[in-house]
């Protein structure tokens, strides 16, 4: 592969270095120790272990289906098709709204053409770190909010389904559905920079996603933002190519935010007013701290990392690996235009944003929020005779309309802290999984057998029911060959 196109990663490979070096085992200790305090996971520890990295070891026993602990959420986003089918806060993933809002909303998009998407699964690990999984999910999310180009003017809205009218009624609220008080949902919190694209279910939630990183990629007209066309054209090029451009750029963002808040508080102590700090240099310790929360993730550089698509031959690997570097390279220009700071700029050089692309690849637990439209069908369902008869006089046109889709959950991709620490096992002891009650963004994970005090908790990064040798072939990606109990019991002898 040609040199680096990007002229920040040689001007600043000093200050990449740092901000790539691995923490030391006493910074790791000290962070998870305090996240684990905050997140109140106290049943669980990180240790590192010189085979595997970091872990997470079980403090006490769990029965089989037992709560281990539940993460919060570092950095996240609703994949770009979804928001088609559900209507989220952008800071924790509740549903928000009304069941009419969510029914009327996808409806009534779906009749203007726009994509509907696809399927949902409660075990929430993300496998598939594959090149086609990426190329799939881009030729999804370019149809976000634009006319799928397939479809123009033909939309699957079918003939016999509900009016526009209809719709809007729903989603102002002028028309109510049965039963549907007992699936409340928080009321809509717009965003503080008055752009339309994020929403929340509470002004704490708008708040701190404000002050954590939204602030810098707001569209809005009050946003702090002085260049929202560059954010959109930033936007609209990751929509095109892959998603996942979109949280690197919440990573950036919430980074720099950090940087001036550490540095505030640090003329604030020291007693001068912040604006006497004239010079544009980079202040590396503030920007190692404020970058400490990602440096913990395990992550190598996304382009020599993705696995190759499946039918691709290996002749062209150069090629192809070139081409995901230059694509991650034009969305880092358009990043740069949007919300670039000389004070920060090694997070700006392609070696941090190669980094932090893979850092969701491989850390990533699939976001899921099951959809409260789902349980309000299956309640109506359940009703007894002649109540459910009544109900569905009105509720039977609108799921008709939605026909399958009716039940489609909330998806995005997300980094938890805690959770991005547990290592592999294809014969794992716990598992990601989501229940009734978990109706927000956070990860859950649950044992699937007992766990004595002391045990590595594991989970499986794949399908580990597959045959051996194409799970090592899957867990390749991961960079790594599995030795766990089941693998060494299959492994065939030489
Ligand atoms: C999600 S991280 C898990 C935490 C990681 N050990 C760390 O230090 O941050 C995934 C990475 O951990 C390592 N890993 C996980 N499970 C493993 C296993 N069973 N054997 C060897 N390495 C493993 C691999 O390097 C993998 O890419």
């Amino acid at each position: 592969m040609d040199a680096s196109p990007c002229p920040l990663d040689t001007k600043y490979a000093n200050q990449i270095a740092a901000l790539l070096a691995p923490p030391s085992p006493q910074t790791i200790q000290e962070y998870y120790e305090g996240l684990i305090q905050k997140e109140k996971c106290h049943a669980v520890r990180i240790e590192i272990n010189t085979e595997h990295g970091k872990g997470v070891f079980s403090n006490r026993k769990f029965e089989e289906e037992e709560l281990i602990f539940k993460d919060q959420i570092l950095v996240a986003a609703q994949h770009s098709s979804n928001k088609v089918d559900c209507f989220v806060c952008s800071s924790c993933f509740r549903f928000i709204g009304s069941v009419e809002l969510q029914i009327g909303r996808k409806l009534y998009l779906q009749s203007l053409g726009l994509s509907v998407k696809k399927e949902c699964c409660h075990q929430t690990f993300s496998n598939e770190k594959t090149a086609s999984s990426s190329s799939e999910s881009q030729n999804e999310d370019h149809l976000f909010f634009q006319e799928n180009s397939d479809n123009a003017g033909q939309s699957s809205y079918g003939e016999n389904s509900p009016s526009k009218e209809v719709l809007e009624s729903l989603m102002n609220e002028k028309l109510s559905l049965p039963f549907s008080k007992q699936f409340s949902l928080p009321s809509i919190v717009p965003c503080p920079g008055g752009c339309e694209e994020e929403y929340y279910c509470s002004k704490v939630c708008a708040d701190s996603n404000w002050e954590s990183m939204h602030s810098l990629l707001c569209t809005g007209k009050s946003s702090c933002s002085l260049r929202q066309a560059a954010i959109v054209k930033f936007t609209e090029h990751a929509n095109s190519t892959n998603d996942i451009f979109i949280l690197a750029a919440k990573v950036i963002s919430f980074t720099i935010l950090r940087y001036r808040r550490l540095k505030q508080s640090l003329f604030e102590n020291s007693k001068r007013p912040s604006s006497h700090n004239s010079t544009n240099d980079c202040n590396l310790s503030l920007l190692l701290e404020a970058w400490k929360p990602f440096a913990m993730g395990f992550k190598r550089r996304w382009w020599d990392s993705i696995a190759l698509p499946e039918d691709m031959d290996s002749c062209v690997e150069a090629l192809f690996r070139e081409e995901m570097r230059d694509m991650a390279f034009s969305s880092l220009q358009l990043l740069k235009e949007a919300i670039f700071d000389i004070e920060c700029a090694p997070l700006f050089s392609l070696e941090i944003y190669g980094h932090i692309i893979d850092m969701f690849e491989l850390n990533n637990l699939d976001l899921v929020v099951a959809s409260p439209v789902e349980n309000y069908f299956l309640y109506i369902d359940e009703l007894p005779s002649p109540e459910k008869e009544e109900a569905e006089k009105l509720t039977r046109p609108f799921l008709d309309a939605l026909g399958d889709d009716y039940s489609v959950c909330c998806q995005g991709t997300a980094f938890y802290p805690i959770q991005s620490c547990i290592n592999h096992s294809c014969c794992p002891n716990a598992k990601a999984f989501k229940r009734e009650e978990d109706i927000d963004g956070h990860t859950v994970i649950i044992a699937v057998s007992p766990i004595s005090i002391g045990e590595e908790i594991t989970i499986s990064y794949i399908d580990e029911d597959l045959p051996y040798e194409e799970r090592q072939a899957l867990l390749a990606d991961y960079g790594f060959k599995c030795s766990c109990r089941k693998c060494r019991k299959e492994q065939p002898s030489r």
